[in-house]
Protein backbone atom coordinates (compact mmCIF):
# COMPACT_ATOMS: atom_id res chain seq x y z
CA UNK A 1 0.00 0.00 0.00
CA UNK A 2 1.72 3.35 -0.92
CA UNK A 3 0.98 5.83 2.03
CA UNK A 4 1.05 9.38 1.41
CA UNK A 5 3.09 12.15 2.20
CA UNK A 6 0.60 13.86 4.37
CA UNK A 7 -0.05 9.98 6.21
CA UNK A 8 4.06 10.18 6.44
CA UNK A 9 3.84 13.48 8.43
CA UNK A 10 1.23 12.31 10.81
CA UNK A 11 3.57 9.15 11.53
CA UNK A 12 5.91 11.57 11.80
CA UNK A 13 3.95 13.43 14.52
CA UNK A 14 2.56 10.66 16.27
CA UNK A 15 4.99 10.16 18.89
CA UNK A 16 5.33 14.03 19.59
CA UNK A 17 1.48 14.53 19.23
CA UNK A 18 1.18 16.42 23.13
CA UNK A 19 3.53 18.58 22.22
CA UNK A 20 2.13 19.95 18.71
CA UNK A 21 -1.05 19.63 20.18
CA UNK A 22 0.21 22.34 22.90
CA UNK A 23 2.07 24.17 20.44
CA UNK A 24 -1.51 24.76 17.96
CA UNK A 25 -3.23 25.52 21.36
CA UNK A 26 -0.92 28.05 22.31
CA UNK A 27 -1.13 29.69 19.12
CA UNK A 28 -5.06 29.81 19.35
CA UNK A 29 -4.56 31.56 22.68
CA UNK A 30 -1.80 34.21 21.07
CA UNK A 31 -4.58 34.68 17.92
CA UNK A 32 -7.78 34.85 20.21
CA UNK A 33 -6.06 37.50 22.59
CA UNK A 34 -4.40 39.31 19.65
CA UNK A 35 -8.01 39.88 18.43
CA UNK A 36 -9.46 40.53 21.86
CA UNK A 37 -7.08 43.71 22.54
CA UNK A 38 -7.53 46.07 19.69
CA UNK A 39 -10.92 45.48 20.76
CA UNK A 40 -10.22 46.47 24.24
CA UNK A 41 -8.83 49.64 22.94
CA UNK A 42 -11.32 50.16 21.23
CA UNK A 43 -14.01 50.51 24.33
CA UNK A 44 -11.11 52.23 25.89
CA UNK A 45 -10.78 54.83 22.88
CA UNK A 46 -14.73 55.69 22.89
CA UNK A 47 -14.93 55.61 26.48
CA UNK A 48 -12.75 57.75 27.14
CA UNK A 49 -13.87 60.54 24.40
CA UNK A 50 -17.03 60.68 26.27
CA UNK A 51 -15.67 61.13 29.58
CA UNK A 52 -11.52 60.83 30.42
CA UNK A 53 -10.29 59.59 33.56
CA UNK A 54 -6.83 58.94 34.89
CA UNK A 55 -8.69 55.27 36.54
CA UNK A 56 -9.93 54.35 33.38
CA UNK A 57 -7.26 54.92 31.10
CA UNK A 58 -4.56 52.63 34.18
CA UNK A 59 -7.56 50.48 33.85
CA UNK A 60 -7.40 49.53 30.08
CA UNK A 61 -3.50 49.70 30.09
CA UNK A 62 -3.40 47.57 32.68
CA UNK A 63 -5.34 45.07 30.98
CA UNK A 64 -4.36 45.35 27.62
CA UNK A 65 -0.68 45.08 29.15
CA UNK A 66 -1.08 41.78 31.10
CA UNK A 67 -2.62 40.85 28.05
CA UNK A 68 -0.11 41.24 25.87
CA UNK A 69 2.40 39.83 28.56
CA UNK A 70 0.36 36.52 28.16
CA UNK A 71 0.10 36.51 24.65
CA UNK A 72 3.56 37.21 24.20
CA UNK A 73 4.57 34.22 26.73
CA UNK A 74 1.88 32.17 24.91
CA UNK A 75 3.63 33.12 21.68
CA UNK A 76 7.56 32.33 22.88
CA UNK A 77 5.81 28.63 24.17
CA UNK A 78 3.98 27.93 20.93
CA UNK A 79 7.37 28.28 18.86
CA UNK A 80 9.47 26.63 21.53
CA UNK A 81 6.94 23.75 21.44
CA UNK A 82 6.45 23.35 17.47
CA UNK A 83 9.99 24.53 16.66
CA UNK A 84 10.72 21.62 19.22
CA UNK A 85 8.73 19.16 17.18
CA UNK A 86 10.33 19.43 14.22
CA UNK A 87 13.78 19.52 16.08
CA UNK A 88 12.14 15.67 17.70
CA UNK A 89 11.61 14.26 14.38
CA UNK A 90 15.05 15.36 12.98
CA UNK A 91 16.48 13.14 15.18
CA UNK A 92 14.10 10.29 14.95
CA UNK A 93 14.20 10.34 11.21
CA UNK A 94 18.48 10.48 11.36
CA UNK A 95 18.07 8.15 14.21
CA UNK A 96 16.06 5.63 12.17
CA UNK A 97 18.12 6.32 8.74
CA UNK A 98 21.16 5.41 10.19
CA UNK A 99 20.39 2.38 12.12
CA UNK A 100 18.53 1.14 8.58
CA UNK A 101 21.94 2.40 6.79
CA UNK A 102 23.84 -0.35 9.45
CA UNK A 103 21.62 -2.62 8.23
CA UNK A 104 22.27 -3.01 4.81
CA UNK A 105 25.04 -4.88 3.02
CA UNK A 106 28.20 -3.58 1.96
CA UNK A 107 26.96 -3.87 -1.89
CA UNK A 108 24.75 -1.70 -1.09
CA UNK A 109 26.94 1.08 -0.25
CA UNK A 110 29.39 0.37 -3.58
CA UNK A 111 25.40 1.18 -5.56
CA UNK A 112 24.59 4.61 -3.95
CA UNK A 113 27.02 7.33 -3.25
CA UNK A 114 27.95 8.22 0.39
CA UNK A 115 27.41 11.85 -0.39
CA UNK A 116 24.46 11.22 -1.69
CA UNK A 117 23.08 9.36 1.24
CA UNK A 118 24.43 11.71 3.56
CA UNK A 119 22.97 14.58 1.78
CA UNK A 120 19.53 12.52 2.46
CA UNK A 121 20.43 12.00 6.20
CA UNK A 122 21.27 15.77 6.70
CA UNK A 123 19.67 18.24 3.63
CA UNK A 124 16.33 16.76 3.14
CA UNK A 125 15.84 15.42 7.14
CA UNK A 126 16.11 19.36 7.33
CA UNK A 127 13.68 20.19 5.16
CA UNK A 128 11.55 17.93 6.69
CA UNK A 129 12.41 19.58 10.05
CA UNK A 130 11.63 22.70 8.23
CA UNK A 131 8.15 21.67 7.12
CA UNK A 132 7.47 20.16 11.12
CA UNK A 133 7.93 23.45 12.51
CA UNK A 134 7.94 26.24 10.78
CA UNK A 135 5.27 25.30 7.76
CA UNK A 136 3.05 24.19 10.63
CA UNK A 137 3.50 27.09 12.99
CA UNK A 138 2.99 29.12 10.36
CA UNK A 139 0.23 27.82 8.66
CA UNK A 140 -1.57 27.02 12.00
CA UNK A 141 -1.16 30.43 12.63
CA UNK A 142 -2.33 31.72 9.36
CA UNK A 143 -5.46 29.87 9.55
CA UNK A 144 -6.19 31.50 12.87
CA UNK A 145 -5.38 34.83 12.32
CA UNK A 146 -7.97 34.59 9.25
CA UNK A 147 -10.44 32.64 10.88
CA UNK A 148 -10.74 34.91 14.00
CA UNK A 149 -9.65 38.01 12.48
CA UNK A 150 -11.77 38.43 9.39
CA UNK A 151 -15.01 37.94 11.00
CA UNK A 152 -14.81 41.00 13.64
CA UNK A 153 -13.59 42.97 11.28
CA UNK A 154 -16.38 42.36 9.35
CA UNK A 155 -19.04 43.10 12.05
CA UNK A 156 -16.79 46.62 12.39
CA UNK A 157 -17.25 47.58 8.68
CA UNK A 158 -17.64 45.36 5.52
CA UNK A 159 -16.92 48.15 3.09
CA UNK A 160 -13.45 49.07 4.87
CA UNK A 161 -12.76 44.89 5.45
CA UNK A 162 -12.70 44.16 1.85
CA UNK A 163 -10.35 47.29 0.89
CA UNK A 164 -7.86 46.63 2.99
CA UNK A 165 -7.49 43.21 2.71
CA UNK A 166 -7.87 43.31 -1.49
CA UNK A 167 -4.08 43.95 -1.42
CA UNK A 168 -3.08 40.93 0.67
CA UNK A 169 -3.64 38.25 -2.41
CA UNK A 170 -0.96 40.54 -4.35
CA UNK A 171 1.03 40.45 -0.98
CA UNK A 172 0.60 36.46 -1.07
CA UNK A 173 1.61 35.95 -5.00
CA UNK A 174 4.65 38.37 -4.51
CA UNK A 175 6.35 36.09 -2.13
CA UNK A 176 5.00 32.93 -3.12
CA UNK A 177 7.11 33.83 -6.58
CA UNK A 178 10.58 35.26 -4.32
CA UNK A 179 10.67 32.19 -2.47
CA UNK A 180 11.09 29.93 -5.33
CA UNK A 181 13.98 32.02 -6.52
CA UNK A 182 15.01 32.65 -2.92
CA UNK A 183 14.85 28.71 -3.00
CA UNK A 184 16.87 28.51 -5.94
CA UNK A 185 19.38 31.33 -5.18
CA UNK A 186 20.18 29.42 -1.88
CA UNK A 187 20.78 25.97 -3.41
CA UNK A 188 22.88 27.88 -5.53
CA UNK A 189 24.96 29.07 -2.52
CA UNK A 190 25.04 25.80 -0.99
CA UNK A 191 25.92 24.33 -4.24
CA UNK A 192 28.67 26.82 -4.83
CA UNK A 193 30.22 26.77 -1.20
CA UNK A 194 29.95 22.80 -1.47
CA UNK A 195 32.60 23.24 -4.86
CA UNK A 196 34.72 25.48 -2.94
CA UNK A 197 35.22 22.82 0.09
CA UNK A 198 35.72 19.86 -2.54
CA UNK A 199 38.33 21.97 -3.97
CA UNK A 200 40.01 22.78 -0.21
CA UNK A 201 39.64 19.18 0.75
CA UNK A 202 40.98 17.97 -2.44
CA UNK A 203 43.93 19.97 -2.45
CA UNK A 204 44.59 19.99 1.19
CA UNK A 205 45.16 16.38 0.58
CA UNK A 206 47.25 16.08 -2.36
CA UNK A 207 49.28 19.21 -1.35
CA UNK A 208 52.01 16.94 -1.73
CA UNK A 209 51.84 16.40 -5.69
CA UNK A 210 50.87 19.90 -6.12
CA UNK A 211 54.09 20.83 -4.84
CA UNK A 212 56.40 18.30 -7.06
CA UNK A 213 54.11 19.59 -9.95
CA UNK A 214 54.37 23.01 -8.71
CA UNK A 215 50.74 23.83 -9.88
CA UNK A 216 50.12 26.34 -6.85
CA UNK A 217 49.44 28.56 -9.68
CA UNK A 218 47.22 26.64 -11.60
CA UNK A 219 45.22 25.33 -8.31
CA UNK A 220 45.24 29.53 -7.05
CA UNK A 221 43.51 30.16 -10.11
CA UNK A 222 41.29 27.48 -9.97
CA UNK A 223 40.27 28.49 -5.97
CA UNK A 224 39.66 32.10 -7.32
CA UNK A 225 37.49 30.98 -10.16
CA UNK A 226 35.10 28.90 -7.57
CA UNK A 227 35.31 31.64 -5.07
CA UNK A 228 33.85 33.91 -7.82
CA UNK A 229 30.85 32.02 -8.73
CA UNK A 230 30.22 31.58 -4.81
CA UNK A 231 30.05 35.12 -4.57
CA UNK A 232 28.14 36.19 -7.39
CA UNK A 233 25.60 33.52 -6.04
CA UNK A 234 25.72 35.54 -2.89
CA UNK A 235 25.17 38.72 -3.94
CA UNK A 236 22.03 37.57 -6.29
CA UNK A 237 20.80 35.98 -3.16
CA UNK A 238 21.45 39.02 -1.12
CA UNK A 239 19.28 41.62 -3.99
CA UNK A 240 16.95 39.34 -3.90
CA UNK A 241 16.00 39.32 -0.02
CA UNK A 242 16.78 43.02 0.11
CA UNK A 243 14.08 43.59 -3.03
CA UNK A 244 11.10 40.78 -1.17
CA UNK A 245 10.91 43.07 1.91
CA UNK A 246 11.35 46.57 1.01
CA UNK A 247 8.27 45.51 -1.55
CA UNK A 248 6.03 43.62 1.23
CA UNK A 249 6.57 47.02 3.21
CA UNK A 250 5.41 49.23 0.82
CA UNK A 251 2.54 47.09 0.39
CA UNK A 252 1.46 47.07 3.36
CA UNK A 253 1.61 50.77 3.73
CA UNK A 254 -0.15 50.80 0.81
CA UNK A 255 -3.40 48.85 2.58
CA UNK A 256 -2.96 51.28 5.69
CA UNK A 257 -2.83 54.45 3.68
CA UNK A 258 -6.47 53.22 1.60
CA UNK A 259 -7.88 52.36 4.89
CA UNK A 260 -6.78 55.86 5.90
CA UNK A 261 -8.27 58.16 3.11
CA UNK A 262 -11.67 55.54 3.54
CA UNK A 263 -11.96 55.57 7.09
CA UNK A 264 -12.11 59.44 7.59
CA UNK A 265 -15.23 59.82 5.42
CA UNK A 266 -16.44 56.70 7.73
CA UNK A 267 -15.31 58.46 10.57
CA UNK A 268 -16.95 61.36 9.54
CA UNK A 269 -19.85 60.31 8.57
CA UNK A 270 -20.28 58.45 11.86
CA UNK A 271 -20.52 55.16 10.70
CA UNK A 272 -17.84 54.67 12.14
CA UNK A 273 -16.18 55.44 15.68
CA UNK A 274 -12.49 56.61 16.19
CA UNK A 275 -11.94 53.46 18.12
CA UNK A 276 -13.56 51.38 15.63
CA UNK A 277 -10.59 52.85 12.74
CA UNK A 278 -8.08 52.41 15.51
CA UNK A 279 -9.23 48.31 15.93
CA UNK A 280 -9.50 48.10 11.62
CA UNK A 281 -6.17 49.63 11.66
CA UNK A 282 -4.48 47.01 14.48
CA UNK A 283 -6.29 44.09 12.79
CA UNK A 284 -4.64 45.01 8.90
CA UNK A 285 -1.72 45.42 10.38
CA UNK A 286 -2.10 41.61 12.17
CA UNK A 287 -2.80 40.30 9.32
CA UNK A 288 -0.11 41.03 6.91
CA UNK A 289 2.52 39.04 8.43
CA UNK A 290 0.53 35.56 8.69
CA UNK A 291 -0.01 36.78 4.72
CA UNK A 292 3.87 37.28 3.74
CA UNK A 293 4.93 33.56 6.08
CA UNK A 294 1.85 32.08 3.95
CA UNK A 295 4.24 32.06 0.63
CA UNK A 296 7.17 31.10 2.33
CA UNK A 297 5.17 28.10 3.78
CA UNK A 298 3.75 26.79 0.64
CA UNK A 299 7.77 26.95 -0.80
CA UNK A 300 8.73 24.97 2.60
CA UNK A 301 6.22 22.55 2.37
CA UNK A 302 6.91 21.57 -1.30
CA UNK A 303 10.95 21.52 -0.50
CA UNK A 304 9.53 19.25 2.57
CA UNK A 305 7.53 16.82 0.53
CA UNK A 306 10.55 16.27 -2.03
CA UNK A 307 12.53 15.31 1.25
CA UNK A 308 10.16 13.27 2.30
CA UNK A 309 9.87 11.09 -0.98
CA UNK A 310 13.87 11.14 -0.87
CA UNK A 311 14.27 9.84 2.75
CA UNK A 312 11.48 7.62 2.76
CA UNK A 313 13.73 5.93 -0.60
CA UNK A 314 16.23 4.87 1.55
CA UNK A 315 14.17 3.82 4.60
CA UNK A 316 12.07 1.74 2.09
CA UNK A 317 15.15 -0.28 0.74
CA UNK A 318 15.13 -3.52 2.56
CA UNK A 319 18.24 -4.92 3.56
CA UNK A 320 19.15 -8.30 0.57
CA UNK A 321 21.03 -9.98 3.57
CA UNK A 322 19.29 -10.65 6.46
CA UNK A 323 17.88 -13.65 9.02
CA UNK A 324 15.58 -16.07 7.88
CA UNK A 325 12.39 -16.34 9.59
CA UNK A 326 13.35 -19.12 11.93
CA UNK A 327 17.12 -18.05 11.50
CA UNK A 328 19.06 -20.85 14.03
CA UNK A 329 21.05 -19.46 17.72
CA UNK A 330 24.58 -21.06 17.30
CA UNK A 331 25.93 -19.30 20.27
CA UNK A 332 29.95 -18.67 19.54
CA UNK A 333 31.14 -21.01 22.33
CA UNK A 334 29.12 -23.88 21.16
CA UNK A 335 30.65 -23.53 17.49
CA UNK A 336 33.58 -25.90 16.42
CA UNK A 337 34.57 -24.73 12.89
CA UNK A 338 33.58 -27.27 10.21
CA UNK A 339 33.43 -25.37 7.43
CA UNK A 340 32.00 -26.76 4.04
CA UNK A 341 31.20 -25.65 0.72
CA UNK A 342 29.14 -27.35 -1.94
CA UNK A 343 29.09 -25.98 -5.42
CA UNK A 344 29.03 -21.95 -4.27
CA UNK A 345 28.68 -19.91 -6.89
CA UNK A 346 28.37 -16.38 -6.97
CA UNK A 347 28.55 -13.47 -10.01
CA UNK A 348 28.00 -9.91 -8.70
CA UNK A 349 25.34 -7.86 -10.14
CA UNK A 350 25.77 -6.68 -13.51
CA UNK A 351 28.47 -9.26 -13.77
CA UNK A 352 28.75 -11.72 -17.39
CA UNK A 353 31.09 -14.39 -15.39
CA UNK A 354 30.77 -15.95 -12.14
CA UNK A 355 32.98 -14.77 -9.57
CA UNK A 356 33.20 -17.71 -7.93
CA UNK A 357 32.02 -21.45 -10.02
CA UNK A 358 30.81 -24.65 -8.16
CA UNK A 359 33.71 -24.37 -5.31
CA UNK A 360 33.50 -27.46 -3.00
CA UNK A 361 35.47 -27.84 -0.35
CA UNK A 362 35.54 -29.39 3.90
CA UNK A 363 37.86 -27.85 5.90
CA UNK A 364 38.18 -29.62 9.59
CA UNK A 365 38.19 -27.58 12.86
CA UNK A 366 41.70 -26.42 13.68
CA UNK A 367 42.63 -27.04 10.09
CA UNK A 368 44.76 -23.90 9.01
CA UNK A 369 44.19 -23.85 5.19
CA UNK A 370 45.64 -21.30 2.61
CA UNK A 371 43.62 -20.31 -0.80
CA UNK A 372 46.08 -18.83 -3.29
CA UNK A 373 45.76 -17.89 -7.17
CA UNK A 374 46.21 -15.17 -9.46
CA UNK A 375 44.92 -11.62 -9.26
CA UNK A 376 40.79 -11.92 -9.77
CA UNK A 377 40.68 -15.84 -9.50
CA UNK A 378 38.12 -14.96 -6.47
CA UNK A 379 39.48 -15.88 -3.16
CA UNK A 380 38.31 -12.48 -1.94
CA UNK A 381 35.14 -13.09 -3.29
CA UNK A 382 35.24 -16.33 -1.37
CA UNK A 383 36.35 -14.98 1.83
CA UNK A 384 33.18 -12.49 1.88
CA UNK A 385 31.12 -15.11 0.84
CA UNK A 386 31.47 -17.16 4.44
CA UNK A 387 30.68 -14.52 6.74
CA UNK A 388 27.87 -13.53 4.35
CA UNK A 389 28.98 -10.19 3.61
CA UNK A 390 27.55 -11.54 -0.27
CA UNK A 391 24.22 -12.08 -0.90
CA UNK A 392 24.78 -16.00 -1.69
CA UNK A 393 21.71 -18.69 -2.09
CA UNK A 394 20.60 -21.29 0.79
CA UNK A 395 22.17 -24.48 0.20
CA UNK A 396 26.03 -23.64 -0.40
CA UNK A 397 28.06 -22.92 2.68
CA UNK A 398 27.36 -24.48 5.75
CA UNK A 399 29.31 -24.30 9.37
CA UNK A 400 29.33 -26.98 11.56
CA UNK A 401 26.95 -28.46 9.29
CA UNK A 402 24.11 -25.56 9.47
CA UNK A 403 23.74 -24.19 6.55
CA UNK A 404 25.19 -20.19 7.05
CA UNK A 405 22.32 -18.65 5.28
CA UNK A 406 19.76 -20.41 8.00
CA UNK A 407 22.01 -19.18 10.83
CA UNK A 408 20.63 -15.73 12.73
CA UNK A 409 23.64 -13.11 11.27
CA UNK A 410 24.77 -12.02 14.49
CA UNK A 411 25.99 -15.82 15.75
CA UNK A 412 27.73 -16.45 12.08
CA UNK A 413 29.71 -13.73 12.14
CA UNK A 414 30.28 -13.88 15.33
CA UNK A 415 31.66 -17.16 14.93
CA UNK A 416 34.01 -16.05 12.22
CA UNK A 417 36.45 -13.44 13.06
CA UNK A 418 37.82 -11.69 9.26
CA UNK A 419 40.20 -9.45 8.20
CA UNK A 420 40.18 -7.97 5.31
CA UNK A 421 42.09 -6.76 2.72
CA UNK A 422 41.92 -3.31 3.55
CA UNK A 423 42.92 -2.90 7.39
CA UNK A 424 40.39 -0.06 8.57
CA UNK A 425 40.92 1.56 12.20
CA UNK A 426 38.64 4.05 13.75
CA UNK A 427 40.35 7.38 14.52
CA UNK A 428 40.73 6.30 18.40
CA UNK A 429 42.82 4.89 20.67
CA UNK A 430 45.16 1.61 19.44
CA UNK A 431 43.50 -0.27 22.44
CA UNK A 432 39.69 0.80 21.34
CA UNK A 433 40.27 -0.36 17.61
CA UNK A 434 41.72 -3.39 18.94
CA UNK A 435 39.51 -4.44 21.35
CA UNK A 436 36.38 -2.93 18.76
CA UNK A 437 34.88 -6.64 19.02
CA UNK A 438 34.53 -6.96 22.44
CA UNK A 439 34.53 -3.08 23.87
CA UNK A 440 34.71 -4.16 27.73
CA UNK A 441 38.08 -6.49 26.95
CA UNK A 442 40.99 -5.76 29.88
CA UNK A 443 44.26 -4.05 28.86
CA UNK A 444 45.60 -7.65 29.44
CA UNK A 445 43.45 -9.35 26.90
CA UNK A 446 44.01 -6.49 24.36
CA UNK A 447 48.40 -6.83 24.97
CA UNK A 448 47.83 -10.69 24.56
CA UNK A 449 46.46 -10.34 20.96
CA UNK A 450 48.75 -7.61 20.51
CA UNK A 451 51.53 -9.83 20.97
CA UNK A 452 49.80 -12.81 18.95
CA UNK A 453 49.79 -10.55 15.80
CA UNK A 454 53.82 -9.22 17.15
CA UNK A 455 52.52 -5.56 17.30
CA UNK A 456 52.95 -5.19 20.74
CA UNK A 457 56.47 -4.08 20.75
CA UNK A 458 55.88 -1.06 18.37
CA UNK A 459 52.66 0.04 20.48
CA UNK A 460 54.78 0.71 23.56
CA UNK A 461 57.04 2.70 21.54
CA UNK A 462 54.18 5.12 20.23
CA UNK A 463 53.86 8.15 22.50
CA UNK A 464 51.37 6.99 24.72
CA UNK A 465 51.00 3.73 23.62
CA UNK A 466 47.84 1.93 23.89
CA UNK A 467 46.14 5.44 24.62
CA UNK A 468 47.84 6.76 21.60
CA UNK A 469 45.14 8.17 19.13
CA UNK A 470 45.17 6.79 15.37
CA UNK A 471 43.73 7.53 12.25
CA UNK A 472 42.69 11.19 10.98
CA UNK A 473 42.84 12.92 14.27
CA UNK A 474 46.08 10.67 15.53
CA UNK A 475 49.10 9.30 14.37
CA UNK A 476 49.51 7.82 10.73
CA UNK A 477 50.64 3.51 11.08
CA UNK A 478 52.86 2.60 8.58
CA UNK A 479 50.68 -0.51 6.18
CA UNK A 480 52.04 -3.49 8.20
CA UNK A 481 51.41 -1.75 11.25
CA UNK A 482 47.74 -1.10 10.72
CA UNK A 483 47.61 -4.93 8.99
CA UNK A 484 49.09 -6.53 12.35
CA UNK A 485 46.46 -3.88 14.52
CA UNK A 486 43.85 -5.33 11.93
CA UNK A 487 45.16 -9.20 13.13
CA UNK A 488 45.01 -8.10 16.58
CA UNK A 489 41.29 -6.71 16.43
CA UNK A 490 40.12 -9.99 15.08
CA UNK A 491 42.42 -12.08 17.37
CA UNK A 492 40.79 -10.60 20.16
CA UNK A 493 37.22 -11.80 19.73
CA UNK A 494 38.94 -15.35 19.82
CA UNK A 495 36.25 -16.68 17.26
CA UNK A 496 36.67 -20.23 16.42
CA UNK A 497 37.20 -19.82 12.74
CA UNK A 498 39.68 -17.18 11.37
CA UNK A 499 39.61 -15.89 7.57
CA UNK A 500 42.92 -13.34 6.46
CA UNK A 501 42.60 -12.21 3.59
CA UNK A 502 45.97 -11.26 2.14
CA UNK A 503 45.56 -9.59 5.95
CA UNK A 504 49.37 -9.42 6.30
CA UNK A 505 50.88 -8.73 2.62
CA UNK A 506 52.49 -5.40 3.93
CA UNK A 507 54.18 -7.50 6.60
CA UNK A 508 57.84 -8.81 5.82
CA UNK A 509 57.94 -12.75 4.96
CA UNK A 510 59.73 -13.30 8.45
CA UNK A 511 56.82 -12.11 10.82
CA UNK A 512 53.91 -13.22 8.73
CA UNK A 513 55.82 -16.98 8.87
CA UNK A 514 56.14 -16.68 12.63
CA UNK A 515 52.80 -15.11 13.40
CA UNK A 516 51.38 -17.74 11.08
CA UNK A 517 53.46 -20.73 12.57
CA UNK A 518 52.35 -19.26 16.12
CA UNK A 519 48.18 -19.53 14.92
CA UNK A 520 48.28 -22.95 14.29
CA UNK A 521 50.56 -24.11 17.12
CA UNK A 522 48.66 -21.71 19.61
CA UNK A 523 47.28 -23.79 22.32
CA UNK A 524 43.15 -23.29 21.08
CA UNK A 525 43.76 -23.93 17.63
CA UNK A 526 41.22 -22.35 15.21
CA UNK A 527 40.23 -23.43 11.60
CA UNK A 528 41.96 -20.56 9.73
CA UNK A 529 41.49 -20.05 6.18
CA UNK A 530 44.51 -17.17 4.42
CA UNK A 531 44.03 -15.82 1.30
CA UNK A 532 47.97 -15.07 0.47
CA UNK A 533 50.04 -14.10 -2.44
CA UNK A 534 53.18 -15.51 -0.20
CA UNK A 535 53.58 -18.64 -1.23
CA UNK A 536 56.32 -19.75 1.65
CA UNK A 537 53.57 -18.51 4.06
CA UNK A 538 51.14 -20.31 2.26
CA UNK A 539 53.70 -23.90 2.43
CA UNK A 540 53.04 -23.54 6.19
CA UNK A 541 49.19 -24.73 5.88
CA UNK A 542 47.93 -27.74 6.03
CA UNK A 543 46.38 -27.55 3.08
CA UNK A 544 46.23 -25.67 0.24
CA UNK A 545 43.35 -24.44 -2.28
CA UNK A 546 44.74 -23.10 -5.62
CA UNK A 547 41.94 -21.29 -7.43
CA UNK A 548 41.62 -20.05 -10.78
CA UNK A 549 39.13 -18.15 -12.36
CA UNK A 550 36.42 -18.86 -9.39
CA UNK A 551 37.33 -22.49 -9.55
CA UNK A 552 39.50 -24.59 -7.34
CA UNK A 553 41.82 -26.07 -9.34
CA UNK A 554 44.46 -28.04 -7.26
CA UNK A 555 44.00 -28.92 -3.58
CA UNK A 556 46.79 -30.57 -1.23
CA UNK A 557 50.24 -30.12 0.74
CA UNK A 558 52.49 -27.37 -0.17
CA UNK A 559 54.79 -30.77 -1.47
CA UNK A 560 52.39 -32.62 -2.88
CA UNK A 561 51.29 -29.52 -5.44
CA UNK A 562 54.65 -28.87 -5.88
CA UNK A 563 56.26 -32.39 -7.06
CA UNK A 564 52.75 -32.30 -10.06
CA UNK A 565 53.02 -29.62 -12.83
CA UNK A 566 50.17 -27.47 -12.38
CA UNK A 567 49.38 -23.83 -11.53
CA UNK A 568 50.89 -24.04 -8.53
CA UNK A 569 54.03 -24.90 -9.81
CA UNK A 570 53.87 -22.68 -12.09
CA UNK A 571 53.22 -20.02 -9.28
CA UNK A 572 55.76 -20.89 -7.36
CA UNK A 573 58.60 -21.00 -9.93
CA UNK A 574 57.52 -17.14 -10.61
CA UNK A 575 57.97 -16.03 -7.03
CA UNK A 576 61.46 -18.00 -6.75
CA UNK A 577 62.18 -15.93 -10.42
CA UNK A 578 60.75 -12.91 -8.76
CA UNK A 579 62.81 -13.27 -5.59
CA UNK A 580 66.15 -13.84 -7.73
CA UNK A 581 64.78 -10.70 -9.36
CA UNK A 582 64.72 -8.53 -6.44
N1 LIG B 1 32.02 -5.61 -6.42
C1 LIG B 1 32.30 -6.25 -7.54
N2 LIG B 1 31.48 -6.11 -8.60
C2 LIG B 1 31.74 -6.77 -9.77
N3 LIG B 1 32.79 -7.61 -9.93
C3 LIG B 1 33.62 -7.78 -8.91
C4 LIG B 1 33.43 -7.11 -7.66
N4 LIG B 1 34.44 -7.48 -6.82
C5 LIG B 1 35.22 -8.34 -7.52
N5 LIG B 1 34.73 -8.52 -8.77
C6 LIG B 1 35.28 -9.39 -9.81
O1 LIG B 1 35.23 -10.73 -9.34
C7 LIG B 1 36.40 -11.43 -9.70
C8 LIG B 1 37.07 -12.02 -8.46
O2 LIG B 1 37.54 -10.97 -7.66
P1 LIG B 1 38.24 -11.19 -6.25
O3 LIG B 1 38.41 -9.86 -5.60
O4 LIG B 1 37.49 -12.21 -5.50
O5 LIG B 1 39.65 -11.78 -6.70
P2 LIG B 1 40.92 -12.08 -5.81
O6 LIG B 1 41.34 -13.44 -6.20
O7 LIG B 1 40.66 -11.84 -4.38
O8 LIG B 1 41.96 -11.01 -6.37
P3 LIG B 1 43.20 -10.33 -5.58
O9 LIG B 1 44.26 -11.36 -5.50
O10 LIG B 1 43.58 -9.18 -6.48
O11 LIG B 1 42.69 -9.88 -4.27
C9 LIG B 1 37.28 -10.45 -10.45
O12 LIG B 1 37.09 -10.66 -11.83
C10 LIG B 1 36.76 -9.09 -10.04
O13 LIG B 1 36.94 -8.15 -11.07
Amino acid sequence: MVISRFQRLRQYLRPHWRLAAGGILALLLVNGIGVYIPLLLRSGIDELQQTFSFGRVTFYAGWIFALASVMWGMRILSRIWLFGVGRLVEFDLKQRIFSHLLMMEPAYFAENTVGDLISRATSDVDNIRRLLGFAVLSLANTIFAYTLTLPVMLSIDVRLTVVAIAIYPLMFFLVHLFSDRLRNQQLQVQQRTSDLSDLIQEDISGIALIKIYAQEENERQAFAERNQNLLKANLALARTRTTLFPLLGGLASISLLVLLALGAGEIASGRISIGDFLAMLLYVERLVFPTALLGFTITAYQRGEVSIDRVEYILAEQPKIDDAPDAIHLPRSEVQGWLCADHLSYTYPGAVRPALDGVSFKIQPGETVAIVGPIGSGKSTLANALPRLLDIAPGQVYLDGYDITQIRLRDLRGAIAYVPQESFLFSTTIKNNIRYGDPKAEQDEVEASAKQSQIHPEILNFPQQYKTIVGERGITLSGGQRQRTALARALLIDAPVLILDDALSSVDNQTATEILTNLREGTQRKTVLFITHQLSAAALSDRILVMDGGRIVQAGHHAELLSQPGLYQTLWEQQKLEEILQ
